[in-house]
């Protein structure tokens, strides 16, 4: 069965996407990313939550809350936290909710220090570099994927 329940995770400073530094986050708001992945995720008969903190603690507690409410697969843009935090890492894979890890920019284009993640040898699949549409690519992936895995 498809996923019912997909959660978008957004880490630090995603909330300026689309209001600064367009050269190298592009000019799409995570506003209307938001609004176009519920859109995408309904006409597949998902429901879809979008979350975006600045703080690590918040980020972990609602991942911990996405147990309770019985979300299939979540969709995370740790931001600077994918260089950071095990803590975050520890708390995905403490509420074992399969998990696609997704960046806008290429990171591996980037400083060398934006290679190395928590959670890469843990995401079903890793996106990075297409920008807004990496978003809609990963809730495509989950939707697929995971109505390929509940077939076996
Ligand atoms: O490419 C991505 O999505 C990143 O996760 C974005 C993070 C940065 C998020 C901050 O986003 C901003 C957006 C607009 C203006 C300023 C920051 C960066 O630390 C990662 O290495 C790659």
């Amino acid at each position: 069965m498809a996923p019912k329940n997909i959660l978008v995770l957004n880490g630090p400073n995603l909330n300026l996407l689309g209001t600064r530094e367009p050269h190298i986050y592009g000019s799409t708001t995570l506003a209307d990313i938001e609004q176009a992945a519920i859109s995408q995720a309904a006409s597949s008969g998902a429901s879809l939550s979008f979350y975006q903190t600045n703080h690590e603690g918040a980020l972990i507690d609602r991942i911990h809350a996405a147990r309770q409410e019985g979300v299939d697969a979540i969709v995370i843009n740790p931001a600077a936290f994918t260089h950071s935090s095990v803590a975050v890492r520890d708390a995905l894979l403490g509420v074992d909710i399969p998990f696609v890890e997704l960046h806008v920019t290429n990171v591996y284009k980037r400083e060398e220090w934006r290679r190395k993640s928590y959670f890469s040898d843990k995401a079903e699949a890793v996106i990075c570099g297409l920008g807004p549409f990496g978003y809609k690519a990963a809730i495509e992936f989950v939707l697929d994927h995971m109505k390929e895995r509940a077939k076996l």
